[in-house]
């Protein structure tokens, strides 16, 4: 059973596929402060919030069955995502589950602005009918500043077209073509506050949004201008947005986020052009449930089948996906084993090449399972997906992958070496149409091995009987051998055995093995994983074996 914990106000509806679940236990608790949740969180395998629960590095320390942290939302601001890349947890959200949420109250909130409906609310349901201090302003051909065209800052733009506003747009990755074809302008920061009688913030808080709108951008805009602010506290500076509309150049500004929530600075709070809601976004019936299913339908796919699909701290796991890797990734972990028992030391270098179609795919993934598997003939179970480039980068080994579209004489072909100082490992591989995963090179060798549990590696003089004393040494100390491949650079020279056994070789037979006349080196190499690599099986570990 799989124990998961729901703190914050999330939809019940929402959660019905895990509560239905005879796999996974659903505990709900309020938000708690952080002392309470780290006496529990230990006990959980996924933990599902909203925005309030803080999910830091301190509250991470007590995690130590966490595998996955669920944002029924889209920011995950509210949680250490570095943290719990360093444990190996997994943190999913819902992007785009209350983009229509967001995208209407950020409607809401500009025509409220407009037309100063909250303080006429205010006086009229205080008795006092007063028709003459809430004069307001139309929509209609004014001008809408949209600063970052993603989900939301798309979804506003093309409603506040439907009320005749022209449209000026800021985003680093908005085409002309896409601003053209939306019937928006593509802007720039300056143009926009030149220009614009609203402007609304539609990015995620970042080191660059941080502060975007302040004291120096405020000065550059259009006398009466109104902001809008329902993506993140912080975007636009909320001392800076104060002094501009106590001087009369900005007219007012509506906020659903803030730099501190709840907020309770008095100066936005009392301030009669500045209207606020709490954070409600994202709050509609809709959206809730939403966001709530797609992150149970998520953790029940994470947990039951290892597909993982909207991780922040993940590439894509689809099973689409899988399916077609899963026979490179296998390899990938495969050769990363062996390369780092070739090598007999930690690498301080590691150089990925893929060529031919490998080239076409998207290899991140495959790239963090080789490292996985170099990694963990040191790390062991420490490393897992989630936390492979973060310990590589811990470690302090540098890393290199490049993109070859020349084939090497193989439709698809992986090469991997490791270095330490002037040593080095390479193992090149590819999967063969119709007869599976290859290893085609092992240090400058050409070979043709499929990958076994058990592996010997040989290197000898290139001389006549060398198969046959090694064939009979082994048979002496009752090993079979499975698959004998030999391969040389020129003849007489250094030459390589690589035979597959069926039981692993001790340091006795080594030993004998390396007393042969003419036989330089015998290294036994051993695979922990020979059947079906599926990503995420590790990072579950621990959830399986309870
Ligand atoms: N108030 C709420 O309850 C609520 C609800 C949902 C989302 N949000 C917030 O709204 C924001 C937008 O959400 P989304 O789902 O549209 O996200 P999104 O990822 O789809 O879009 C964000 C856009 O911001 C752009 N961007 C990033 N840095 C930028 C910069 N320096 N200048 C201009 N553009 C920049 C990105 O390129 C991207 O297109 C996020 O901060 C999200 O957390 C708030
Ligand atoms: O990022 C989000 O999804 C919104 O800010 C909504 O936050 P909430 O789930 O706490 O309402």
């Amino acid at each position: 059973m799989y124990k998961v914990l729901v703190t914050d106000g999330i939809s019940d509806t929402g959660l019905k596929s895990l509560f239905d679940h005879p796999h996974f236990v659903v505990e709900r608790q309020p938000t708690l402060p952080l002392e309470e949740l780290k006496i529990i969180i230990g006990n959980y395998d996924a933990l599902i919030v909203r925005s309030q629960t803080k999910v830091t590095e301190e509250l991470l320390e007590s995690a130590d069955q966490l595998r996955v942290i669920a944002r029924a939302g889209v920011g995950v601001d509210n949680i250490d995502v570095n943290a719990a890349t360093r444990k190996g947890i997994i943190v999913i959200n819902a992007p785009g589950a209350n983009t229509i949420a967001a995208t209407e109250h950020t409607l809401a909130m500009m025509l409220s602005l407009a037309r100063k409906i909250p303080q006429a609310y205010e006086k009229t349901k205080a008795g006092i009918w007063d028709r003459n201090s809430f004069k307001g302003v139309e929509l209609y051909k004014k001008t809408l500043g949209v600063i970052g065209m993603g989900k939301i800052g798309t979804e506003v733009a093309k409603r506040a077209k439907s009320f005749g506003m022209n449209i000026l747009a800021f985003d680093p990755y908005l085409t002309e073509e896409r601003a053209k074809k939306s019937g928006m302008t593509k802007a720039s920061l300056d143009l926009i506050a030149r220009e614009s009688d609203f402007i609304t913030v539609h990015t995620p808080l970042t080191n660059d949004t941080k502060g975007l709108i302040n004291d120096d951008y405020l000065s550059k805009t259009k006398k009466g201008v109104r902001f809008v602010n329902c993506a993140r506290g912080g975007i636009i500076d909320e001392k800076a947005l104060v002094r501009a509309i106590q001087s009369g150049h900005v007219a007012g500004a509506a906020l659903d986020v803030f730099e501190k929530e709840p907020v309770a600075d008095p100066e936005l709070l009392q301030n009669p052009n500045i209207i606020v809601t709490p954070h409600l976004g994202a709050s509609t019936v809709e959206a809730q449930e939403k966001v709530a299913q797609e992150v149970s339908a998520e953790i029940i796919e994470i947990f039951e089948s290892q597909s993982i699909t909207n991780a922040v701290n993940m590439p894509q796991m689809s099973g689409e996906v899988q399916q077609k890797m899963q026979p490179y990734l296998l390899l990938g972990e495969q050769i990363g084993q062996l390369v780092i028992q070739l090598l007999k030391q930690a690498p301080s270098k590691i150089e990925i090449n893929y060529h031919g179609d490998l080239v076409e795919e998207d290899t991140e993934l495959l790239t963090r399972v080789m490292i996985k598997g170099i990694l963990s003939h040191h790390l062991s179970d420490s490393v897992n997906l989630i936390n492979a480039f973060h310990l590589l980068k811990e470690q302090g080994v540098s890393y290199n992958v490049q993109n070859i579209p020349h084939n090497k004489g193989f439709a698809n072909y992986m090469e991997l070496t490791v270095s330490q100082g002037t040593e080095s490992a390479t193992i090149g591989a590819t999967v063969l149409n119709g007869y599976g995963a290859r290893i085609v090179k092992m240090n400058h060798y050409r070979i043709d091995v499929k990958p076994e549990k058990h592996l010997l590696y040989i290197l000898h003089q290139d001389m006549p009987g060398m198969i046959g004393k090694v064939g009979s040494l082994l048979g002496d100390y009752q090993i079979n051998i499975g698959t004998m491949q030999v391969g040389r650079t020129m003849v007489g020279g250094e030459a390589v055995m690589v035979l597959t056994l069926d039981k692993k070789v001790n340091a006795e037979v080594i030993q004998a093995l390396t007393s042969i006349n003419g036989l330089n080196a015998a290294q036994f190499l051993e695979l922990s994983n020979v059947d079906t690599f599926v990503p995420g099986r590790q990072e579950l570990q621990k959830v399986e074996s309870i």
